[in-house]
């Protein structure tokens, strides 16, 4: 072969190798976008499936993206210490900071009866521990699995034509999943409070005891209202749930009783779709006093990302899947928005409500 032939060769080859590299780094970027395989879960492609049903809201959490700071604390009673050595299950007062908000990713959204409301709390113990947790106001989370749960954002996804879901994809969804159809009637059919201040608020998925003693118990729990009004309605307005959580807080100090609920022998661990059967074991096992709100626009509850898996000695994951996806997820909705410009949230209670506006219009339900 002569030189001047193995040079071009030469050339051919490292101009494919440059004029390849821009395609490879696309293929890499739409795999890691699952674009390429759109049934596979990661956190980008579960906060894309959430985009794709309430939009892009740059600077909030991409989901329950509507709230308001809270603080107080928590003390426990001791009567769940036995199971566990946990700090909250001792009988020592500690801080708690947290957040009230409703489910759903449109941070302007308005307020109405029937959307799902949440808390989320942190509970600071000694030594550095924490018990975070994350907990809504429904009786069962809609999906088994984080598969499920992205699912069925994207046939939820509003259509261009009508601004609503497409109902055939929403019928392929139920009729893909005919095992979740008990979840959705105990969803619809759940009573409904007058507001945040007065709600039940359930873990959904089950964590785990580990007792001294190396004993296991499973369990849900749930942050239980002092007094549960569903007789008055919620009041009308962009944010007469989160005026009236003022109201209240500021008339006197809200509480809650921890309840936690041991898993019976037929109960699901690791499926928060499945109701428990009602018959198991309960512990009160302490009381959260809540005292203060703050605005979430440099708020103690805006730079924390309250991930179910931030657990303290004694408390364990269970094998719930979900748990896994949630942690994941919300550490990617953590980076997104903290690296965004902080737009003013929908309500601040130092605003007085004559002042207080809101520019977005309002979401669909959302259970998560
Ligand atoms: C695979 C299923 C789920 C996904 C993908 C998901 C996704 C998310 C995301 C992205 C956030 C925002 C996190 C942040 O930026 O800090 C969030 C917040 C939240 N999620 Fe989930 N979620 C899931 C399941 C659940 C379940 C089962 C519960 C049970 C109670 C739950 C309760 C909450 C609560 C209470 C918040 C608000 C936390 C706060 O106020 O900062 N989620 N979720």
């Amino acid at each position: 072969m002569s030189a001047n032939a193995s040079g071009g060769s030469g050339r051919l080859i490292r101009w494919l190798g440059v004029a390849s590299l821009p395609c490879l780094l696309a293929v890499g970027f739409a795999a890691a976008g699952g674009w390429l395989s759109p049934h596979r879960v990661t956190p980008n492609t579960m906060l894309a499936a959430l985009r794709g049903v309430d939009g892009a809201h740059p600077g909030f959490r991409r989901n329950h993206a509507k709230g308001v700071c809270v603080a107080g604390w928590f003390e426990g009673n001791g009567q769940a210490a036995s199971y566990s050595p946990a700090f909250a299950f001792d009988t020592k007062r500690v801080p708690v900071i947290g957040r009230f908000a409703l489910a759903g990713g449109m941070p302007y959204q308005g307020d109405a009866p029937g959307k799902v409301r949440s808390m989320a709390l942190a509970l600071k113990g000694p030594g550095g521990q924490e018990w975070r947790m994350g907990l809504n106001d429904i009786p069962v989370f809609p999906v088994s699995t984080p598969q499920e749960f992205q699912a069925l954002q994207q046939a939820v996804r509003p259509v261009a034509a009508t601004g609503k879901p497409d109902p055939l994809a929403v019928q392929a969804f139920r009729a893909a999943h005919p095992w979740l159809a008990s979840a959705g009637k105990a969803l619809a059919e759940r009573p409904i409070t007058s507001g945040f201040e007065n709600d039940t608020y359930l873990s959904l998925d089950s964590f785990v005891l580990q007792g001294v003693d190396g004993r296991s118990t499973a369990i849900r729990f749930a942050m239980v209202p002092e007094e549960a009004r569903f007789a008055d309605m919620p009041g009308k307005g962009k944010n007469a749930s989160f005026d009236q959580l003022d109201e209240a807080i500021s008339a006197h100090p809200l509480r809650w009783t921890l309840v936690l609920t041991l898993a019976g022998a037929d109960d699901a661990v690791n499926d928060p779709s499945r109701l428990w059967s009602g018959q198991d074991k309960q512990i009160t096992a302490g009381t959260l006093t809540l005292t203060h709100l703050a605005s979430e626009a440099g708020g103690d509850c805006t730079d924390i990302v309250f991930d179910p898996l931030v657990l303290p000695e004694g408390i364990m994951p269970s094998d719930d899947p979900v748990l896994q996806a949630r942690s994941a997820t919300y550490m990617r909705s953590f980076a997104e928005r903290s690296r965004e410009k902080r737009p003013r949230p929908a309500f601040d209670p130092a605003v007085s409500p004559s002042e207080k506006t809101g520019s977005e219009s309002v979401s669909s339900e959302k259970a998560s």
